[in-house]
């Protein structure tokens, strides 16, 4: 798969490149970021998922990631959240549709044909970087926010082999217990509940999934409006409680939603990957 560099940025000792590819899953071209520090590598690197209405640069030009990532000699990787363009299924909302791929393969219509975000960034995407920068595959954690911080942690629960080290900002615990959820997975995957539980972080700890991880970090603001109605982390802690399972969830107190919460702590996941990887 080729890898179209759009446009390159010198930073904090590194190269920040624009990237552009298509998708074999998707059957759309996608872009993401790729910044990696200066020197040969392989290095580290850390696969950031997005949530809600972004693309590849929220997180890019707003998350201060890359001045930690030097200090850490961690690559970074950050891909859009769906597949995007004319001939690609859309709704108005701001939470179904381009922008809120929420990192499944889509099993209805209209949306099976393009929304195909499991399996674009568990092969096509890491496929794409491993191949075209000096990453190391055996060094690669994931981590994300909101429907992303679900992203990160579905994905890494399901592929203890593709991921070491796993975190996560105001993540969407459990799609199955909240309208973010209900929406989406019922537009995605349609009204049988079972087929989400593949796609539900509490129900992935429930039935075992990714027991090598020895921990799990969460960040969550308690300003944060989505808390109580949709992000509910006393969930994965009960999930994890009864599976025997360790989960930090760290809550901050007067932190909203937003990426000046996902700056003032993403020094200290960097940190805590860099362990870890
Ligand atoms: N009020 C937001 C709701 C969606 C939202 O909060 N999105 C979060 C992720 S769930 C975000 O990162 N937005 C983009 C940004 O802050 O740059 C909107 O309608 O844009």
């Amino acid at each position: 798969m080729t890898v179209e560099i759009t446009a390159t940025h010198r930073l904090h000792d590194g190269a920040l490149r624009y990237c552009k590819h298509v998708s074999a899953s998707t059957g759309t071209p996608m872009k993401f970021t790729v910044w990696t520090p200066d020197g040969e590598g392989p290095f580290p690197y850390l696969v950031w998922l997005s949530g809600l209405t972004c693309t590849e640069d929220n997180f890019t030009t707003k998350s201060g990631v890359y001045e930690h990532a030097a200090r850490f000699g961690i690559a970074i990787v950050a891909p859009d959240t769906s597949p995007r363009g004319e001939g690609v299924a859309d709704d108005p909302a701001y939470d179904l549709g381009q922008g809120a791929g929420f990192y499944v393969d889509a099993t209805q219509a209209p949306w099976a044909p393009h929304f195909q975000m499991y399996s674009y960034v568990t092969k096509d995407l890491l496929e794409a970087v491993d191949g075209a920068f000096p990453l190391d595959p055996a060094r690669r954690g994931i981590f994300g926010h909101s429907m992303g911080g679900h992203g990160a942690l579905t994905l890494a629960l399901r592929n203890p082999d593709l991921f070491k080290s796993v975190s996560a900002f105001s993540p969407i615990v459990s799609p199955l217990n909240c309208p973010w959820g209900d929406k989406a997975m019922t537009a995605y995957l349609g009204e049988d509940r079972a087929a989400w539980r593949a796609h539900d972080a509490c129900a992935l700890i429930e039935d075992g999934a990714g027991q090598s991880f020895d921990d799990i970090l969460i960040e969550q603001g308690l300003a944060d409006s989505f808390l109580e109605n949709q992000l509910k982390p006393e969930l994965i802690e009960a999930a994890a409680t009864k599976a025997g399972r360790k989960i930090t969830v760290r809550r901050q107190d007067g932190y909203d939603h937003s990426y000046f919460f996902i700056t003032s702590f993403i020094g200290e996941h960097l940190a805590w990957h860099a362990q870890r990887l």
